[in-house]
């Protein structure tokens, strides 16, 4: 109790929300017994087998449920299920009043029950970044990434043995040997080729018909940031990059969890002749300006009529007490709106 008494101290008396709420955040993942003392009284966000639970409003646009931690309980009471489920809940972040957010899924529970108790509809987390607001999907992505991590990390992969999770959720440690798991993320780099004038785009074959975007590829073990991308560029379209710089960066839930690192990259116009490798990319070409901006112009069902169009995925703006963060391919097609 005096431990639950000195986080919650040291967060109230910082200056900064800001700080205030990663210090109240560490000290949840931290310490058990103040992360069940926050799950009493939570936001809670519904899973069910890893799509999230959404609402309609009046307005015909979609938000996540606000549930909160006794809403769920009269919940599962309801779907017959007892209230231990409600320990599998993990901690996913905190509101600016330092109310502490969880994700909870419950999978084994009859769905079409759940949702007309909930007055809701659990959606396929791809359907849901388009219907979300900039600052829901983020945390609903990285909710369904640690849930999917729980699922999948039950046993040790040096012993065999069972592996026990800390009360937030934040890592799984073997009962047998000790080791300790965090949640694993791979890190990718995507980037935007330009020879000065245009900007190169490719497509896979799995996309949809028509539907082109940057390059992008996962980091091999030891390589660094430029590493990586010069080494994407040469084997997806054959060529040297000469100079890149770093836009921003994001979670990219899809297939699994993604650290995407966003960068511009240029090559010279005088070695701009591309020599596509078939085995990865369907095709890629040299896009202009122009046709980038009006692809980007017209509606996504038309744009499904006039292939190809380049990939814009949903914004997800989100903003903390500081600064606002824009997902890559946002910063990357705000800056080629900017240099037309
Ligand atoms: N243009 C794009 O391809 C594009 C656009 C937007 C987002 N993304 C995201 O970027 C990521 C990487 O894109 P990519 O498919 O072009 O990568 P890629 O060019 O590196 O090719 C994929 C191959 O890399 C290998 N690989 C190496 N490490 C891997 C790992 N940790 N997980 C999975 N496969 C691994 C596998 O053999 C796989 O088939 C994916 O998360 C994808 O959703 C890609
Ligand atoms: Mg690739």
């Amino acid at each position: 109790m005096l431990r639950v008494l000195q986080i919650v101290r040291l967060s109230s008396r910082c200056s900064s929300s800001f700080v205030s709420r990663m210090r109240f955040l560490n000290g949840l993942k931290q310490n058990d017994d103040v992360c069940s003392a926050a799950l009493q009284d939570a936001h809670m966000f519904l899973f069910h087998r890893l799509s999230p639970l959404l609402q309609r409003n009046h307005q015909g646009t979609f938000r996540t449920a606000e549930l909160r931690t006794s809403d769920v309980q009269s919940l599962l009471e309801n779907l017959g299920s007892d209230r231990t489920l409600l320990q599998e809940a993990v901690l996913i972040g905190c509101t600016e009043q330092n109310q502490a957010q969880f994700c909870l899924d419950i999978g084994g529970l009859d769905q079409t029950a759940a949702e007309e108790l909930c007055g809701g509809t659990f959606v396929d987390l791809r359907k849901s970044f388009f219907l979300l607001s900039g600052a829901e999907a983020p945390l609903v992505a990285k909710a369904q990434a640690l849930l999917r991590w729980h699922q999948t990390n039950g046993f040790c992969s040096a012993t065999g043995q069972p592996t026990h999770r800390n009360r937030a959720g934040s890592q799984r440690t073997c009962s047998s040997s000790g080791i300790i798991y965090y949640p694993k993320m791979s890190p990718v780099v995507i980037v935007l080729v330009s020879d000065g004038e245009r900007c190169l785009l490719g497509r896979q074959a799995t996309f949809p018909r028509g539907l082109y975007s940057a390059l992008a590829g996962f980091c091999d073990m030891g390589e660094t940031l430029e590493e990586t991308l010069s080494r994407e560029v040469a084997e997806e379209v054959g060529l040297e990059v000469q100079s890149f710089s770093f836009s921003s960066s994001q979670h990219w839930p899809f297939p699994q969890s993604s650290f995407m690192m966003a960068c511009h990259a240029s090559v010279s116009p005088a070695h701009a002749q591309l020599c596509v490798d078939h085995s990865e990319l369907e095709d890629a070409r040299w896009f202009s300006q122009q046709e980038v901006l009006s692809a980007l112009q017209t509606p996504p069902p038309q744009r499904r009529r006039s292939p190809p169009h380049p990939l814009a995925p949903p914004k997800t703006r989100r903003r903390s007490s500081t600064h606002h963060r824009v997902d890559p391919e946002h910063q990357i097609l705000n800056r080629l709106r900017r240099v037309h």
